[in-house]
């Protein structure tokens, strides 16, 4: 395809309630997405990056400087494109994924859509619906805490993961537990942690969690392979699973024995299906970590998470977890599940009016 147009839309949409990490507290998605025409046929790409470095070192406004300066032009300047080539084109630019995955993401979507074909179809999903869990974030006190927990399971929600921080981990996981019995329970702590911890942390195992997700910083797999031999609780990382090479290093070394797979962390969807295959041939079990995306980057990783290999309950939560109105037709839970959409690329239509009414910058566009 030849890309004719990019346009980078900024947008900030109010959350539904705050939502709080181990690395900061938000009421509003900052949301950069990236809008080509290919061949006259458009497609929407959302970037995952939040408005600061906080969760890695990206963020939306670098984002949308290094798409501009430097990935743009090379997809706008090549007369033949397609998503799997990009990983080629972008090779002069090291990291960046974030940025990166958002271009993919809307080529992928325009290159799908001019074909007829779903996300499912080309990523390889077996199910049509896929079984979903929520992310509770930390609490002002305990019972607010509760009253959260208990309104998503009343929902249907199918797994609960509570982000953790020295100081907010053992006594609401153990308040939590009880309110929600048998019910699967996670808990993800943002590279809170360090091995002083260990000891703490094993304190944990007595609530038969699903597992514990990335403890410790992003680049110290060694120490996830210390807690890992220390604990009974599954580690499961996240921020540092930044590619397949490190997937299966990081597996193979021991420090991670499921892994947390969001498209947007690792440079796109193609390399999110070659993690997930990769994870496959290791026996590890998968699951779609979320980055409270809208509908455009929600369709996507619900495609992706109906692949074989995620095997637990997903981030994939409805679009009421995060936003009152969503930018695309809403992702309504079903039983605990959000199905997979069917049409042509992401098949959901963003709504331009929402687009406008919560734009923070003029469009960027590029030709
Ligand atoms: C701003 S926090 C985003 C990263 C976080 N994401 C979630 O907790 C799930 C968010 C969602 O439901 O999309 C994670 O580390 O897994
Ligand atoms: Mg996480």
């Amino acid at each position: 395809m030849r890309i004719e147009r990019i346009e980078l839309h900024t947008i900030g949409m109010p959350l539904v309630r705050p939502f709080e990490t181990s690395f900061g507290r938000q009421t509003e998605r900052q949301v950069l997405l990236a809008h080509v025409v290919a061949d006259g046929v458009d497609g929407w790409g959302e970037c995952v990056a939040g408005t600061t470095p906080d969760y890695s070192s990206e963020y939306v406004d670098g984002c949308r400087i290094v798409i501009e300066r430097f990935l743009a032009p090379v997809l706008l300047a090549a007369n033949d494109v397609t998503a799997a080539a990009l990983d080629g084109l972008f090779a002069g630019v090291i990291g960046h994924r974030m940025a990166k995955a958002t271009l993919e993401a809307a080529v992928l979507d325009a290159e799908l859509r001019s074909t007829g074909t779903s996300f499912g179809e080309r990523l390889g999903a077996v199910r049509d619906r896929v079984e979903c869990g929520v992310s509770v974030g930390i609490s002002p006190d305990i019972e607010t805490l509760l009253a959260e927990v208990e309104g998503y399971v009343d929902e249907g929600y199918r797994r609960i993961k509570l982000k953790i921080k020295p100081g907010w981990d053992l006594e609401p996981v153990a308040r939590v537990r009880e309110v929600i019995g048998s019910l699967p329970l996670q808990v993800d702590a943002n590279t809170a942690y360090t091995l002083d911890h260990v000891d703490h942390l094993r304190r944990l195992d007595e609530f038969g969690l699903l597992l514990i997700e990335q403890p410790f910083v992003e680049e110290d797999i060694a120490a996830h392979v210390l807690l890992a031999d220390s604990i009974e609780t599954p580690v499961c990382l996240d921020e540092s699973i930044t590619s397949t090479g490190i997937a299966i290093d990081a597996i193979e070394r021991g420090a991670t024995s499921i892994v947390n797979i969001k498209p947007g962390r690792v440079g796109g969807y193609l390399e999110a299906v070659s993690i997930h295959d990769a994870c496959r041939s290791l026996d590890v079990p998968v699951w779609c970590g979320g980055m409270l995306e809208t509908g455009i980057g929600r369709a996507m990783n619900v495609a992706l998470a109906a692949l074989p290999g995620f095997a637990l309950p997903g981030d994939t939560s409805a679009s009421g977890r995060y936003f009152a109105e969503d930018i695309t037709e809403p992702f309504v839970l079903d039983d605990g599940y959000l199905s997979v959409p069917t049409g042509a690329g992401s098949g959901v239509e963003v709504r331009h009016d929402l687009l406008r009414h919560w734009a923070l910058t003029e469009p960027v566009v590029l030709s």
